[in-house]
């Protein structure tokens, strides 16, 4: 995520900051410390044992009040005032003189009692008992809680709206929107900022032209989408994308993360929806960014019932009312980020909503090249710095990083004392930013690039020479997600499926490890996602479409999910293993036809490894260069 450079506060109104308002409670506090200190101020306080050994075996006390079975409030016999041990009470004072904390009360009258029988009549103590209401305690004993709870949510509050953003942060005004809103000629950033992704502007420019020109669409009853979800991984530029869709567009950016709705209180969440929106309709034509929108957009339901969220579910249902709410002329874009899009609630990605969604991956060395550029562009480079071998040594790291170890690389520069920023001090740089990243994200030494080149040259090779796999478009060595590499077909939109077909699509799908094998001679945990895959759709085959001959034409397929329920199998014990035995050889014949078909085309495929160790991605121009034109036309694998 990227700060903003320059952001205005939104709200200019002259606001009272919280610690203004802790000045006023801890008077408040002080005041009521004082009044109980001053009120209780005449009679001095004495301890019991005190009292006992002293005034009370002396027959000194005249009179003891018993205040709330708690505190004894001591009056002494006229005489004695003002002389021998209470020569500084004034002889005015009618007391109470002393008072003292009696304990336990039993064993308070019991002494007293003892006291009383040894003296006569007329001298005797007068004992009396009060119940006294302390108004001034009770009013402190829950102002003082209250006023704690006070200054806790005030600091609270202060947290929750980080000032650094808001000029003047006021604790009254936290349902308001605390979007910012980047005015129209402060962002400076442009498409020329963000390097790379030319797909992905295309189709952002788009939205430019929405905003710029409305009318030319709306003219011709066009509906202009009101939102696009990007998605893709952390740091791969989808704020500074948006950024550069309002920088271009020359509009308002209001953007507010996800998140930041999540830690607020009842109702506020659903309130400052109302307002950003509110905002952004003013000020039209405009752009909304929500950033991290699976915070709020997370699919309702699934997990709901362990720990409903409530608030989350209420700013959703908010902003989709909104969303719901203006008219496609509105001149209002929402752009929502997130890099993980298969949470989202369907909700968001109906049309009229977020039914634009486009795509952003890790950069190829490439447009890893291109960002090193952009970012190196305002430091003070050493002349014979190679950008080309910066890139192709940061595989699978995202734009963010490189950002980053731009950034860092020019502090170790000049920390060194040098003049310009040097290829060791980037790879110094590049070590420090892995060490941050490794937590988080996977780190790919050229041995595993490696390994990862020749298993996806495997699938390539395999599936160009396979009749009834799909017809490939591109392929990838650039991590995504959780797989290291990818390869992309053009589906076959097949409602049936031959045998042939399936076994076609086991091999190509065994592929990547078979050649694994036939290259390095061991094979990896990086098959994984291929024999899950091999495994279900052999599993499928046998048990479902009657398609092996020991098992015949039985399915044990169930519409109505009856035995998964009921842990009861549709079949015999002798069947599960006829079964599992047809399966695993079926993987079998499959996996050494790949490998056969591997090693025919080994050179094909060395080739191509090459090629991608090289480009880390490969396109279909590449592949006819490689392997020559695939000799099954589309038209021959759409099957039967
Ligand atoms: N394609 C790119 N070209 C130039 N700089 C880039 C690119 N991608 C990312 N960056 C740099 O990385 C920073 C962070 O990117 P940004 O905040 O846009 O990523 P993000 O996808 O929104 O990440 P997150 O999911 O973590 O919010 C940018 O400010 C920019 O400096
Ligand atoms: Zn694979």
């Amino acid at each position: 995520m990227a700060e903003p450079k320059k952001s205005v506060p939104n709200d200019k109104k002259p606001s009272r900051s919280p610690f203004s308002w802790m000045w006023i409670l801890l008077v408040f506090l002080l005041a009521g410390q004082a009044m109980v200190f001053f009120g209780s101020g005449e009679t001095e306080t004495i301890s019991w044992t005190e009292f006992r050994r002293g005034m009370l075996a002396k027959g000194d006390v005249e009179k003891i009040v018993v205040i709330n079975k708690e505190e004894a409030e001591v009056y002494l016999k006229p005489d004695k005032i003002g002389e021998g041990d209470y020569a500084d009470i004034d002889k005015k004072n009618s007391g109470p003189h002393y008072s003292f904390n009696i304990g336990s009360l039993e064993n308070f009258e019991q002494t007293i009692d003892e006291v009383q029988t040894d003296t006569p009549a007329d001298e005797r103590i007068d004992l009396q008992y009060e119940e006294r209401t302390d108004y001034l305690g009770n009013i402190l004993s829950w102002l003082i809680p209250l006023a704690i709870i006070i200054g806790i949510w005030i600091f609270i509050m202060g947290r929750v709206r980080p000032s650094g953003n808001m000029g003047g942060s006021n604790i009254f005004d936290f349902g308001k929107s605390k979007a910012q809103l980047f005015e129209k000629d402060q962002s400076k950033i442009t498409f020329d900022d963000v390097a790379g992704l030319d797909e992905v502007k295309v189709e952002v420019r788009e939205v430019v032209d929405f905003l710029k020109n409305p009318t030319r669409y709306t003219r011709l009853g066009a509906k202009i989408p009101k939102g696009v979800l990007l998605i893709g991984p952390p740091g791969t530029g989808k704020t500074l994308l948006a950024k550069a869709v309002a920088g271009e567009a020359g509009v308002p950016f209001y953007s507010i993360s996800g998140s930041e709705f999540v830690e607020m209180f009842v109702g506020v969440g659903a309130s400052r929806v109302r307002d950003l929106f509110k905002k952004a309709k003013q000020n039209a034509p405009s752009i909304i960014f929500i950033d991290e929108i699976d915070a709020i957009g997370r699919s309702r339901g699934k997990a709901a019932s362990f720990q409903s969220n409530d608030e989350r579910e209420n700013t959703l249902n908010q902003m989709l009312t909104e969303m719901d709410g203006f008219g496609s002329n509105t001149g209002v874009i929402v752009m929502a980020a997130t890099n993980r899009g298969e949470i989202l609630d369907s909700a968001l990605l109906r049309p009229g909503r977020f039914d634009r969604q486009i795509y952003l991956e890790l950069p190829t060395k490439s447009e890893r090249r291109a960002i090193f550029e952009v970012h190196t562009a305002p430091l003070k480079l050493a002349h014979d710095l190679n950008l080309d071998q910066l890139a192709s040594q940061t595989p699978g790291f995202s734009g963010a990083d490189i950002a980053n170890i731009c950034n860092e690389a020019a502090l170790i520069a000049a920390r060194r004392n040098k003049d310009a920023v040097e290829f060791a001090d980037f790879m110094d740089a590049t070590d420090r930013v892995i060490a941050g990243m490794e937590k988080k994200n996977k780190i790919i030494s050229e041995g595993e690039k490696k390994t990862i080149a020749y298993h996806e040259a495997g699938h390539a090779t395999a599936s160009w020479y396979l009749k009834h796999a799909d017809s490939l478009l591109k392929v990838s060595i650039v991590p995504r997600g959780r797989s290291l590499g990818a390869a992309w077909y053009l589906p076959e939109e097949n409602v049936i499926y031959t045998k042939e077909q399936f076994v076609d699509r086991l091999c190509a799908t065994l592929a990547g490890r078979a050649s694994e094998e036939i290259n390095f001679g061991k094979i990896s945990s990086g098959a994984l996602d291929d024999l899950e895959k091999v495994t279900k759709q052999a599993y499928t085959m046998v048990a479902y479409y009657g398609l092996s001959e020991k098992i015949g034409n039985l399915s044990f397929y169930d519409s109505t999910g009856q035995y998964e329920s009921s842990f009861q199998k549709p079949y015999s014990e002798a069947t599960a293993q006829l079964i599992d035995q047809e399966v695993k050889s079926l993987v079998e014949a499959a996996y050494e036809r790949t490998k056969k078909i591997l090693v025919e085309h080994q050179a094909e495929l060395e080739e191509l490894a090459e090629l991608l160790l090289k480009k880390e991605v490969v396109y279909k121009d590449d592949l006819v260069g490689i392997f020559g034109e695939r000799k099954f036309a589309e038209s021959e694998t759409a099957s039967s």
